[in-house]
């Protein structure tokens, strides 16, 4: 049975042919709540994002939001169902929605619902910007220094769950199989033993990076960096960049750089020079902590990315300040870097930046870039007041703490 109660006065963002958006100027957005702290995050973000756009439109538009349910909040609704599929739907249909975080048990349980959302509606893409806003409390020196966003291939890797568990039968099938007819003598210990598979694949990996270079070249970025551990993973993450280096080959021209393996093309709407280089993933977590400035643009394999984007956060104030999308080719959905926080859950006390900050790239993906601004200034001007929430306060000389809610009618202030 249906619950989503659609919004009466709203209409659907719709894609055309060529893939751009038509957005009314009441669009019905989906949102999902989220499990955890997204009963604190989300209203506020709703708040901070409805301030933005009626003063940037000046009452003309408004963002007609519609509950949509996955997760804790979909198993009390939908009688257990923690993943409806009225809610893939909506997602579909109405092409751009926004979701809370959302618990995933370790070990056993049911998987991610974060990872099912991205694999069922084929959201290749997660990207995930990482800057810095003046005065935000960092561990590095110079955290001005960083600006990138990560490329993060969502839907191969080992987050494709193809993995079963020690003593179970399908595990000892597969390692028999592998024995047997694949004449395998590494696997240590076999008697005991989980198993789980690394799909990675050329088609998979050329639509992200392909997306990775396109971003470089209408960004005006200088470099796109293939992230992988290729030196131990060859046919899969070696692979990554061997096909990432094609990619750019074939599809925009990009020529070797010194005999290789680095590359390098001209941006056609700038006509400069943009770098297409790899590094391995361990030395690229050291890299980006001590050399930050060289790295711009970075497309990286789905765990490489989880690990990245978390590292990369912190450098730059933590995850209550990590904003993403996750992407196909025709629908977004946007959510925070971080999950659901259960410590804090329910005390009106986290960071809601990482979500204002997703929905802030949310309005300029439907190009209503001047309530974007809006959102940047008032975030800016907030942090500059140094009225923010525990986890900058804490780390900040004479800062005033202020709530989840605080923070966010402090953003809407210095809006104006
Ligand atoms: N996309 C999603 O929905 C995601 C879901 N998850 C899920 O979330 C659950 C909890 O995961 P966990 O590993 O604890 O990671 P979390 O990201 O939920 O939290 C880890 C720590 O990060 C800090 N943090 C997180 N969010 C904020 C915020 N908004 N403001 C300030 N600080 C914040 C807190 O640090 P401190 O303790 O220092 O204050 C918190 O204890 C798991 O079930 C996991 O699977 C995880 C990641 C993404
Ligand atoms: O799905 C989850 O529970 C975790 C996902 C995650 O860490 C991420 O997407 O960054
Ligand atoms: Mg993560």
């Amino acid at each position: 049975m249906g619950h989503i109660q659609v919004p009466a006065d709203g209409e659907k963002v719709t894609v055309n042919s060529d893939g751009s958006l038509n957005v009314p100027n009441r669009p019905v957005i989906p949102f999902i709540e989220g499990d955890g702290i997204g009963v604190d995050i989300t209203p506020v973000m709703r708040k901070v994002i409805d301030a933005a756009v009626e003063k940037a439109s000046a009452g003309d538009k408004k963002i007609e939001w519609m509950e949509i349910y996955c997760g804790e909040k979909a198993a009390e609704t939908y009688a257990g169902d923690w993943f409806p599929a009225e809610t893939l739907e909506a997602i579909k249909d109405y092409v751009v929605s926004i979701k809370g975080p959302l618990t995933t048990p370790v070990g056993g349980g049911f998987r991610s619902l974060n990872v099912a959302l991205r694999q069922e509606l084929d959201l290749y893409v997660c990207q995930r910007p990482v800057r810095w806003f003046s005065g935000v409390p960092s561990p590095v020196k110079e955290p001005n220094k960083v600006d990138m966003v990560i490329f993060r291939e969502n839907s191969e890797d080992i987050y494709a769950g193809i993995e079963w568990k020690a003593d179970s039968d399908e595990a000892k099938k597969v390692i028999k199989f592998l024995q047997d007819e694949m004449d395998v003598k590494k696997i240590r210990f076999p008697e005991h033993c989980g198993i789980g598979i690394k799909p990675v694949s050329s088609e998979g990996t050329k639509r992200l990076v392909r997306k990775a270079i396109q971003y470089a070249v209408d960004q005006d970025r200088d470099s796109v960096t293939l992230v992988h551990k290729g030196n131990i993973m060859k046919f899969t993450e070696g692979a990554f960049a061997d096909w990432g280096y094609e990619l750019a080959r074939d599809e925009f021209g990009a020529q070797p750089l010194d005999g290789g393996p680095w590359h390098s093309f001209k941006n056609p709407k700038t006509g400069k020079e943009i770098v297409i280089k790899d590094v391995i993933a361990d030395a690229m977590l050291q890299q980006v902590i001590l050399r930050p400035a060289e790295y711009d643009v970075i497309a990286t394999l789905n765990l490489n990315g989880d690990y990245l984007s978390d590292a990369l956060a912190a450098q730059v104030g933590g995850i209550g300040i990590a904003p993403g999308a996750n992407l196909s080719d025709d629908v977004a959905l946007f959510e925070a870097t971080h999950g659901t926080a259960p410590k804090y859950a329910g005390q009106d006390k986290v960071n809601p930046g990482s979500l204002i900050l997703s929905a802030e790239m949310m309005l300029r993906h439907l190009g209503w870039n001047e309530a974007a601004d809006l959102v940047i200034k008032g975030v800016e001007g907030a942090i500059e007041a140094k009225t923010v929430t525990y986890d900058f306060e804490r780390l900040m000389d004479g800062a005033e703490l202020k709530s989840c809610s605080a923070f966010g009618d402090e953003v809407i202030k210095h809006m104006a």
